[in-house]
């Protein structure tokens, strides 16, 4: 992905871009489906001739009376079926592409919203999704998802159609005078293109916005929200939520409202002038029957046209300006399909080694925008031990992790995985593959409002026997019987499910983490939310699992990190102890120190 500087400098395409965003588009709707967009194609083709050859029928039907009338020889009745003929071709035209064109942009739709989620699969680091600017890009790309696809392959096929009739009409008028079409059409160009201004500034405008708007609706997110309510309804917040969403709200309306009425009236002027040209033609067209130069018939044909050729620029500017803004979004989705994530999975992965050894050598990594949180670290864990990782708030433990995991990539330094011999780069192997092989139980675990089954299975086939040995390990076993479906409970008031305590939760996504296979388990504050008994159940079942694996726990609960093989202290992103709590409780450091303080605080004296 590229920083969203980037991004800025491209939220207003210019015309030609907005030409290529389209030429990329075409395809692209095609591929979705080609035969349901041939057919849109022909119907649209069909509408847009139907209103020339009316044109034409009339002229003839109005000469034909004027033959009749002055004792001459006309087939008004075939005149009159051919026109009724036409006129139902044309609605039957329109009815098939409406219904042809629901059918292609659902696939489109479909297409549109599963190459946004791919290329989010393939955004495997987490840098991205950091920066608050990013959350402005995803979420026009969300809201426009489930719409823009259907509205740019209606508004293609609309002005397709349009262009077709205007052509087709305007053939028509140059029987008049080779200049008709063309003074006709050169009078209607300045409406198309303010329209088309117009609706971009309205795109820019949105743009410009959308951080105002995701924090006004924040206010009101926070308002609304049970997650909020203890807090709120303590510290009497709701006054405060409400008058910063209302003034937010007004200062974003008075902006839009602003950008709305310049729209109406921008248009003014170019409506005049489109009106007085068609006003002209038509003068010229009477003056030239006075002359008796022209038939009735002509006369008809040319009021017709006008009309016509008026409603055709019209909608085409209109389609034209709105079509801009479902570009603008097209550009903005190519643009995140093309970005490049700053953690890249390799084109070439290296298969993983045999052993499981993690080496960090001398890393460096700091925050996008920040100082660095690891410095020049430097840490070898071998296959098969547990190592409990300790250290103040902030020490930059979980920051370890998420470099283990591949979620950012050091600035400096390199993480290693193989013995000796065969270490090789996280950075060369294929992170999906190096995280099918580790499993995690975060700080900040995933909440999913499905069933307690799902959450645990995440997608993985169901293996029963494995199933029951997590929910036995985790504990979770031993709260299914207050739910009231079991594993088939569905979590989240959303839906009418329960919601689960956070020692609930946590027990729940302890299973979830041992029915995966891994070689590599890591558990990040696991036990924060846990009763003792639970919190001893599962370090139990954590020492059990972690036997013959490479284990991590990141904890402050020291009473647990001694059954690990070694206990590593970070102090402000560095290695500042490493060896067992014998070693390091003897060695009278920072670890002597916290334990002798947790130790006593549990009353226990602080022996070791
Ligand atoms: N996504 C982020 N963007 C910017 N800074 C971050 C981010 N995540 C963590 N930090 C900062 O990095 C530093 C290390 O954080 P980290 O979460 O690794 O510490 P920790 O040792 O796990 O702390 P704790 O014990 O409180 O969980 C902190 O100063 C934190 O503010």
């Amino acid at each position: 992905m590229p920083r969203p500087s980037r991004l800025r400098d491209q939220d207003k395409p210019d015309r030609l871009q907005l030409l290529r965003i389209l030429w990329r588009s075409l395809p692209e709707l095609w591929q979705s489906s080609p035969l349901l967009v041939s057919l849109l194609g022909l119907t649209a083709l069909l509408g847009g001739v139907i209103p020339a050859v009316t044109l034409l029928i009339s002229k003839w039907a109005v000469d034909g009376v004027g033959e009749v009338a002055s004792g001459g020889q006309a087939n008004l009745a075939l005149l009159a079926l051919a026109w009724a003929g036409a006129a139902l071709l044309g609605q039957l035209a329109g009815i098939a592409r409406a219904v042809l064109q629901g059918y292609a942009a659902d696939n489109f739709t479909v297409q549109t919203s599963r190459r946004l989620m791919d290329k989010m699969n393939d955004l495997t680091g987490l840098e991205v999704l950091e920066d608050p600017r990013f959350h402005d890009d995803i979420q026009i790309l969300q809201m426009g998802a489930p719409r823009r696809p259907l509205n740019l392959t209606s508004t293609i096929f609309g002005v397709f159609g349009t262009l077709v009739s205007l052509l087709s009409v305007g053939g028509v008028l140059l029987t008049i005078g080779w200049w008709v079409p063309l003074v006709v059409i050169a009078g209607m160009i300045p409406l198309t293109l303010t329209q088309m201004r117009l609706y971009e500034l309205g795109w820019s405008m949105t743009i410009q916005n959308t951080q105002a708007s995701r924090e006004l609706n924040y206010f009101q997110k926070a308002a609304l929200n049970q997650q909020f309510a203890k807090e709120i309804r303590l510290y009497g917040l709701m006054p405060y939520l409400t008058r910063e969403y209302t003034e937010r709200t007004l200062d974003y309306q008075r902006t839009m409202r602003g950008v709305r009425n310049k729209q109406l009236l921008g248009v003014l002027p170019a409506q005049v002038l489109a009106l007085a040209v068609t006003a002209g033609v038509f003068a010229y067209a009477v003056w030239q029957a006075q002359l008796g130069l022209l038939t009735a018939g002509a006369v008809v044909l040319v009021i017709g046209a006008l009309a016509q050729v008026r409603g055709d620029l019209w909608s085409l500017s209109d389609s034209l300006g709105v079509g801009s803004e479902h570009l603008h979004w097209f550009g903005k989705y190519y643009e995140f399909l093309d970005a490049v994530p700053q953690v890249a999975a390799p084109a070439q992965p290296q298969p993983l080694p045999q052993r499981f050894d993690l080496t960090l050598d001398k890393v460096t990594f700091g925050y996008q925008g920040h100082a660095p949180v690891i410095e020049d670290l430097s840490l070898r864990i071998p296959e098969g031990q547990t190592v409990a990782i300790v250290g103040e708030n902030g020490a930059g433990k979980s920051t370890l992790i998420k470099l283990l995991l591949r979620f950012y990539d050091p600035s400096a330094g390199r993480i290693l995985l193989g013995g000796v011999g065969e270490e090789t780069d996280l950075r060369d192997l294929s992170p999906d593959e190096w995280r099918s092989q580790v499993a995690a139980v975060f700080q900040d675990y995933a909440r999913f409002e499905w069933t307690v089954r799902e959450n645990v299975l995440l997608g993985v086939p169901e293996d029963p026997e494995r199933l029951r040995y997590a929910a036995d390990a985790s504990g979770l076993s031993a709260m299914l019987p207050r739910l009231e479906n079991g594993l088939n409970t569905r979590i989240g008031q959303a839906y009418g499910g329960v919601d689960l305590s956070g020692g609930q939760w946590q027990k729940l996504v302890t299973a979830r983490a041992l029915y995966r296979r891994a070689r590599v388990l890591i558990l990040d504050e696991p036990t924060a939310a846990l009763d003792p008994r639970s919190e001893a159940e599962v370090f139990a079942a954590f020492a059990e699992l972690a036997r013959g694996r490479t284990a991590l726990l990141v904890t402050h609960r020291l009473g647990s990190v001694r059954m690990a093989d070694r206990i590593v202290v970070m102090r402000a992103g560095r290695v500042t102890e490493d060896g067992t709590h014998e070693e390091l409780v003897a060695r009278g450091g920072e670890y002597a120190e916290l334990w002798a303080l947790q130790a006593a605080q549990y009353g226990s004296g602080g022996a070791a």
